[in-house]
C-alpha cells in the first residue's frame, strides 16, 4: 500500500456529471477540499445536495468527470464505505471478513485471530463474531465494518447517513465506535442532514445543489454573524440557518441567553457542554 502520511487527501476543482436526457446533469461542480490524517469532518446538506455522489468519489466507487484527486495520507486501498444498507463484505460473518481484510493487507498470520477479537471486543460485538451479516441488524453490521477498520488501521472511513435508520441506543453505539477509530487515528468523513450529528466534529462541509456553501468550524457554522434585534428578529442568520436547518435546541438556548446579555464562558455544542457552561455561571 502506497501511503505518505504528510500529504492531505485533495479534491482539486472536481465535477461530476452523468448523461441525462439528451445532455448532461452536474451533480458535483468545482468541489476543493482537503482532508489531514486523523481529521473528522462533518458533510452536511439537504436531500439531493450531493453528499452520496461525493462519498462515492471519495470511496473511489464513482469517478470524476473533470480534476484531481490526490489520495495523500489515505492511500491506493479502497476507502471504507459505511451506508444505512448494502454493504460489500469480503466474507459471510464479521471473523471471517475481517481475516480477509487482514490478510490482503499482509498482516502477520499469527496475530490476526488476536486483533480481531480485540477489536470486536473494542466495538462491543465479539459475541456476533460468526453471524452471518445477512442475519445482523444495520447497527450490528455498521459496528462490524467500523471493528474492521479498527483492526486494520485504516487511514480514513466513509459513513453516509449510516445512522439514519437506527434507533438511539444504535445510533450512540455506532457513534462511540466512530469515535473510537478517530482517536486512533483514522479521519473519518461523516456525510448525515442529522444537524446534531455534527457535534461530533470540529469541522463542518456544506453543500448546496451540488457545490460546497461552507467550510469551516463546527462552532462557526451555529454561532457565527447571529444577531437579533430587540424583538427576537434575527437580523443575520448563523450558516445552519442559511442552510435551512434549524438551529439544534442547546445551540437555541444560549442564543437566547445571550440576546438576554447573558454570555456563556464558551459556546456549546452539546446539552452536556450548555449545562458545563450555565453551572460556570452560576458558581
Ligand atoms: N445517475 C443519476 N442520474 C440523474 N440524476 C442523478 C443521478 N445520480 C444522482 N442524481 C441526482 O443528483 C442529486 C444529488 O444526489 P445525491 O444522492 O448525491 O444527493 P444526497 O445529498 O446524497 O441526497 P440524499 O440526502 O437524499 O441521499 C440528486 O438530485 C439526485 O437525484
Amino acid at each position: 500500500m502506497i501511503l505518505n502520511l504528510q500529504i492531505d487527501l485533495q479534491l482539486i476543482d472536481i465535477t461530476v456529471e452523468v448523461p441525462y436526457e439528451n445532455g448532461s446533469l452536474t451533480l458535483l461542480k468545482d468541489i476543493s477540499l482537503c482532508i489531514s490524517q486523523g481529521e473528522w469532518i462533518s458533510i452536511v446538506g439537504k436531500n439531493g445536495s450531493g453528499k452520496s455522489t461525493l462519498a462515492q468519489l471519495l470511496t473511489g466507487v464513482r469517478k470524476a468527470s473533470s480534476g484531481i484527486i490526490q489520495r495523500g495520507f489515505s492511500g491506493d486501498e479502497p476507502i471504507p464505505y459505511v451506508m444505512q444498507q448494502e454493504m460489500q463484505w469480503f466474507g459471510e460473518t464479521p471473523w471471517e471478513d475481517m481475516i480477509f481484510l487482514l490478510e490482503s493487507r499482509g498482516e502477520d498470520v499469527k496475530l490476526i485471530p488476536e486483533i480481531i477479537q480485540s477489536a470486536l471486543e473494542r466495538v462491543g460485538i465479539d459475541l456476533l463474531k460468526d453471524r452471518p451479516f445477512a442475519e445482523m441488524s444495520g447497527g450490528q453490521q455498521q459496528l462490524a465494518a467500523i471493528a474492521g477498520c479498527l483492526a486494520a488501521r485504516t487511514p480514513i472511513i466513509v459513513f453516509d447517513e449510516a445512522t439514519s435508520m437506527l434507533d438511539s441506543t444504535s445510533r450512540q453505539q455506532v457513534l462511540a465506535a466512530a469515535k473510537t477509530i478517530n482517536q486512533q487515528g483514522t479521519a473519518v468523513v461523516w456525510l448525515t442532514h442529522h444537524i446534531e450529528d455534527l457535534s461530533f466534529g470540529e469541522r463542518v462541509i456544506a453543500l448546496e445543489s451540488g457545490k460546497i456553501s461552507y467550510d469551516d468550524s463546527t462552532t462557526a457554522f451555529f454561532y457565527r454573524g447571529s444577531t437579533f434585534d430587540l424583538n427576537h428578529t434575527t437580523l443575520i442568520k448563523t450558516p445552519c440557518e442559511e442552510l435551512g436547518f434549524t438551529l439544534p435546541y442547546p445551540i437555541q438556548v444560549a442564543h437566547e441567553l445571550k440576546l438576554k446579555g447573558i454570555q456563556l464562558p464558551t459556546l456549546p455544542l452539546t446539552s452536556e457542554q450548555l449545562v458545563e457552561a450555565v453551572s460556570y455561571l452560576v458558581k
